[in-house]
């Protein structure tokens, strides 16, 4: 049942920067940082990754966004998945949020899949007895049955994202943030994951951040587009006219 009572924007990014200091010269191994760091010569110059960055996403709006590497989309979906904090401006995000992003980052790789489902859904908030519950339904969309007790380690990164997106999306988010996660599952996983992602918009109450390099995935899945170029927003607007403009800029 939609309450509607609730504010209609999940998310609100207000004129959010993101400064990083990086050392100004190049330092080849850690004995020269460390006699650098001594003797007071180490110096940082600051990078700005976002500069005042703006926008407000409605509940149910599946939003992409784009631009060129090193441009600051994953700095972005960090920020306001909370793994990051902007050092200027602030972000309000209303529900919980289920983030695939810097995959594995919640998992240990010394320890089985099946473990780490556990450890994985203790860090999105799931209970041990709602692991177990769902735990069957999270192997059966994974479709990684034989590999269960197996170290993820000895995963590959595409393995891994079967098990982080199953676990993610095993109950409906109220924002659902998709970092280049597909992009290392072969296609039949893309199609299950893009399948599922479908089922959450349909159903009206999930917002979708997405991050994809396939303009034409950015296009079959989102409505709205944000280009976000050297950490400046240049364009915020249905996906069809942000990704004319902004496959006009390599013509
Ligand atoms: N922890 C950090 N320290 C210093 N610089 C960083 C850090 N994280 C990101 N950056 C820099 O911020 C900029 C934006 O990076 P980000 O990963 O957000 O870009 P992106 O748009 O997601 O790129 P891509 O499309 O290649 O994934 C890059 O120049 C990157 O080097």
């Amino acid at each position: 049942m939609t309450d509607t009572s609730m504010p209609e924007h999940v998310i609100e990014v207000n004129d959010v920067s993101m400064i990083f200091n990086i050392a100004s010269e190049q330092l080849n191994n850690l004995k020269e940082y460390f006699i650098k760091l001594v003797r007071h010569e180490l110096f940082f110059k600051e990078f700005r990754a976002l500069n005042h960055v703006s926008f407000k996403v409605r509940r149910g709006e599946v939003v992409g966004l784009v631009g060129t590497n090193g441009s600051g989309k994953s700095t972005m979906l960090k920020c306001i998945a909370g793994v990051l904090e902007p050092s200027e401006g602030n972000i309000i995000v209303r529900g919980n949020i289920a983030p695939l992003i810097e995959l594995g980052a919640g998992f240990d790789p010394e320890l089985t899949a099946r473990e780490n489902i556990y450890l994985n859904g203790a860090l999105l908030g799931y209970s041990n007895d709602f692991i177990d519950e769902h735990l069957q339904e999270i192997i059966d969309f994974a479709e990684l049955h034989n590999f269960m007790d197996m170290p993820l380690k000895n995963y590959s990164s595409g393995m891994v994202a079967r098990i982080a997106f199953a676990i993610a999306t095993v109950t409906e988010p109220d924002v659902l943030i998709v970092d280049e996660t597909l992009s290392v599952g072969d296609v039949f996983f893309q199609e299950k994951c893009e399948k599922r992602i479908k089922n959450f918009i349909d159903s009206g109450s999930v917002t979708v951040l997405f991050v994809s390099h396939s303009m034409e995935q950015v296009e079959r899945i989102c409505q709205r587009a944000i280009w976000i170029e050297k950490g400046e927003q240049r364009m915020d607007g249905l996906v069809g006219d942000v990704l004319k403009a902004y496959k006009a800029q390599f013509a």
